[in-house]
């Protein structure tokens, strides 16, 4: 039997710790609780070995071994060290992200008579209860019971012990606290199936207009706003979902109860089916149903003959807007179902993308399982052991869904790979997309990364032949790409004499479509009102306590609920106080508002067409799931014939009436203090530009510009992506920035300023002092935000042309500052990073 197990803990430091095994040797990949400074620690076994540990070194007995079998398989051990590696980042955090919720292996507890007990329960009976004991003689004789009830050994539950007994659990812990007996959690497999309950419309066809005029006029306004939401989603709607929207708006949640009184709505039980939506317009096609024309169906073959061979291949879907990658990715993963393998289709934001989950159950039915961050405990424990049984072969999901317990994985697909949010933010601060084509080697699997603006890394990685390009450059049916045209805001200045949101060209358009019975969409991607308070004596702009950051002004609407007095809010911590009177600096009376926000535009849109039926997406109109799904159905319809918002408003949505885009402020992106700024703005604006002329009439965008000349503006307007890319990889190549070298971004953080700043200067000294002939490193400087959350911030950009050069100087700073008892927790360590503000 081992002797000792090694066990990683989800603790910010970088080593496994060793642990005595107690009577039970753990399996590799099982979870343990074992004890750590003073605290116990749900951990999982890693290694378990006779190497006895240096002399004098203490090693405490591992305290509980929670699973008989391991919980990761082999490949997700394989990939949690990858990525422990890769990101530096320490093993058990590594873990503890990759572990389903503790719901997923839900634990019950049990007690078990301890040696204490059994010496109490004999004494006891040889010289009867003590009289000293504070307890009262009933509960010193419920306390003999269940020691009576326990000691032939076995465990028991609560519940057993309180109906055996009548303890409670007050009495039960006083027990464990005297060491007479032991408390235990034991996990227990949960994947029963729920009931939850469906609000319904009631149909009133039958009834005749007549009959519905008699009984509306009864509603009250709440009542009507119900009405009006169900009937908006198309009459069935989960009640909790309902509830959350009606909770929202300020709607007592008595006014669903009346209406069902009144027979307008149904309470409708079903077992929980999981909910996907299913937004698409009626009469659209499927993305299974189409038959797939000659692009796609040479990217289906290349791919397919891929999965046929077995063995990990990677892929790049280039694939303009519109050109129907949705569709090839479902006939790719048909394919590996019908080979007998799983597949997994990763998508950046489920919540955003709602028609894709939709056409995936009308394609795969009840094979598909759904994971993303906004199910709770019990639902994901669901979808985990439908994946984990093989019931669930197709599996739809965000980052996290990378590490879903697929059995004989075939085929991974990495949807919009080029998007920001496969990045985690936190650690372990890896990268989806990445971590997918990791998992799909490990896996031998075939992964596809699609995009119609893939990452400068992928395309890169495509052009070193490590990927397998796959390419569609036309829309399907022979659509055209829109028309792009730019305006020159500093040429509208000129000739106005104003500083306008809107240019005279934008209106023009949008009150044409408009005319034309069509749709439009605005981009303005900032939300709120005015994003700069500032101060016209001082300069000064009105910034969070918080935060480095200028408050956004949120004006305030009716029926908001938000608390008057909290207009100005930070977008980073989420802060909010009150619109100053006076300037907080220089106390000048004269303060003004700044730029213009997407309610904003919202107004300005309302004013300017009277007539229009405005829809705004931006974070404060869509919260959840049931948000989007309403207003996509909206769009759908027709409903709304103008909608204005952020960046959500350019994710993959397929609205056929959509005739026109218009671009509002987006390139002032380009002027951020980040490598990837002109990437990001080139991205964006290609992905908005997408959503317009994807039906039988062809779009047009309008990108309003005060850099006209850029190239990523130039390149947007020629759908050129090959073009911008071939510049950027120049750009980059030059400078030494990825995808030609490889980056950290190491963040010295703390709450106090000089702490931030001293330690930055000691390992800033040390970088210089040590050799580092293979990496490069710039700073310490402070870090565009300097203050965030209320900590403060300064950091470092390495840059090396090898991978294991910079993991070693990473390595060896992490170790130089343990010397110098900088603690880990304040130093944040992000290989790749995606942002380094
Ligand atoms: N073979 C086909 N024939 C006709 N229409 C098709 C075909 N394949 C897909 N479509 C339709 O074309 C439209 C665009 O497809 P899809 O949404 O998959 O594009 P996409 O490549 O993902 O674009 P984006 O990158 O903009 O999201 C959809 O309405 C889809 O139903
Ligand atoms: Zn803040």
């Amino acid at each position: 039997m081992p002797l000792y197990c090694d066990v990683a803990l989800p603790v910010p430091l970088d080593q496994v710790f060793t642990y005595a095994v107690n009577g039970v040797v753990p399996v590799v990949g099982a979870r343990v609780l074992a004890p750590f400074s003073g605290q116990r620690l749900m951990g999982v076994a890693v290694r378990v070995h006779d190497d006895a540990p240096p002399d004098g070194v203490g090693i405490k007995p591992l305290q509980q071994v929670l699973d008989d079998a391991a919980l990761l398989p082999d490949e997700l051990m394989e990939l949690a060290r990858w990525i422990a590696a890769y990101y530096v980042a320490p093993l058990g955090e590594v873990l503890r992200g990759m572990l389903p919720l503790s719901a997923e292996v839900k634990r019950h507890f049990v007690y078990r008579i301890a040696e204490a007990g059994r010496k109490v329960l004999y004494d006891g009976a040889a010289k009867g209860a003590s009289r000293r004991s504070r307890l009262s003689a009933e509960d010193q004789n419920c306390e003999y019971a269940v020691l009576n009830y326990l000691e032939d050994g076995e465990a028991a539950k609560m519940s057993a012990l309180r109906s055996a007994t009548g303890a409670n659990k007050a009495l039960l812990e006083g027990m464990v606290r005297k060491k007479w007996l032991v408390r235990e959690a034991v996990a227990e497999e949960r994947d029963a199936r729920r009931l939850e309950k469906i609000a319904v419309l009631v149909e009133t066809k039958q009834e005749g207009a007549e009959a519905v005029g008699r009984r509306l006029p009864k509603l009250n306004e709440n009542q009507l706003a119900v009405m009006a939401e169900l009937a908006a989603v198309g009459g069935r709607m989960r009640v909790r979902d309902l509830r959350m929207t009606l909770e929202r708006v300020g709607i007592p949640d008595s006014t669903l109860g009346t209406l069902v009184k009144r027979g307008l709505i149904a309470m409708e039980e079903t077992a929980e089916e999981f909910h996907f939506g299913g937004v698409s317009a009626e009469g659209k096609k499927h993305a299974h149903e189409h038959t797939l024309n000659e692009a796609q169906t040479e990217a289906l073959a290349t791919i397919a003959t891929a999965i046929a061979k077995d063995g990990f291949a990677p892929h790049l879907l280039y694939g303009v807007t519109g050109s129907g990658k949705t569709a090839v990715y479902f006939a790719a993963m048909r394919r590996a179902l019908d080979a007998g393998k799983s597949a997994l289709l990763m998508v950046p934001e489920i919540g955003l993308t709602p028609a894709m989950t939709g056409q995936l159950v009308a394609a795969f039915g009840d094979e598909v399982a759904l994971l993303h961050s906004q199910l709770t405990p019990d639902e994901r424990a669901e979808q985990w052991h439908r994946i984990r049984r093989g019931d669930a072969r197709v599996v739809v999901g965000t980052r996290s869904a990378v590490f879903a317990p697929m059995v004989k994985l075939g085929l991974v697909i990495v949807d919009e790979e080029h998007d920001g949010s496969y990045k985690q933010e936190e650690t372990p601060r890896y990268h989806g997309r990445d971590v997918a084509v990791m998992r799909a080697k490990l896996n031998e699997a075939v992964v596809v990364l699609g995009s119609a603006t893939p990452s400068l890394e992928s395309w890169a990685n495509a052009d070193k032949g490590r990927y397998v390009r796959v390419e569609m450059r036309s829309r399907v049916a022979d659509r055209p790409l829109p028309a792009v045209e730019l305006v020159d805001m500093r040429a509208e200045f000129r000739e106005t004499g104003q500083e306008q949101l809107f240019s005279r060209r934008l209106i023009e358009e949008t009150q044409a479509t408009l005319e034309r019975g069509e749709q439009a969409i605005i981009l303005l991607n900032r939300r709120g009102y005015s994003f700069v308070v500032m101060c016209r004596s001082c300069g000064e702009k009105v910034e969070c306590e918080n935060c480095a950051i200028s408050m956004t002004y949120h004006k305030p609407v009716t029926g908001d609920v938000a608390q008057p007095g909290q207009r100005l809010e930070c977008h980073y911590c989420g802060f909010r106080r009150g619109v100053p009177k006076t300037c907080p600096k220089c106390g000048s009376e004269h303060l003004y508002f700044l730029g213009a926000g997407s309610q904003q535009g919202e107004e300005r849109l309302q004013e300017l067409f009277p007539g229009a039926r405005i829809g705004r997406m931006d974070r404060d109109t869509v919260r959840g799931r049931a948000d989007m799904e309403r207003l996509l159905a909206r769009l759908h319809a027709g409903e709304i014939n103008l909608l204005v918002g952020t960046q959500m408003i350019a994710k993959g949505h397929d609205i056929h009436g959509v005739t026109f885009v218009g671009v509002v402020g987006a390139d002032f992106a380009l002027g951020l203090p980040d490598f990837r700024a002109a990437e990001r703005v080139f991205q964006l604006l290609t992905q908005v530009s997408g959503r317009a002329g994807r039906g039988e009439l062809p779009g047009k965008v309008l990108v309003q510009t005060y850099h006209q000349d850029h190239y990523a503006i130039q390149f947007v307007a020629k759908h050129d992506y090959p073009g911008f890319v071939a510049k950027e990889l120049n750009y980059r190549r030059w400078m030494h920035y990825p995808p030609f070298a490889v980056l950290a971004n190491v963040v010295v953080q703390s709450e106090r300023l000089e702490e931030a700043t001293g330690w930055s200067s000691v390992l800033g000294k040390w970088f210089q002092q040590t050799h580092l002939d293979k990496v490069r490193v710039l700073g310490p400087a402070a870090a565009p935000i300097v203050r965030l959350k209320r900590i403060y911030r300064y950091h470092f950009v390495l840059k090396a042309e090898q991978r294991q050069a910079l993991g070693g100087v990473l390595r060896a700073m992490l170790r130089f500052a343990e010397a110098q008892n900088i603690p880990r927790r304040n130093l944040v360590v992000d290989v790749d990073a995606v942002h380094l503000m």
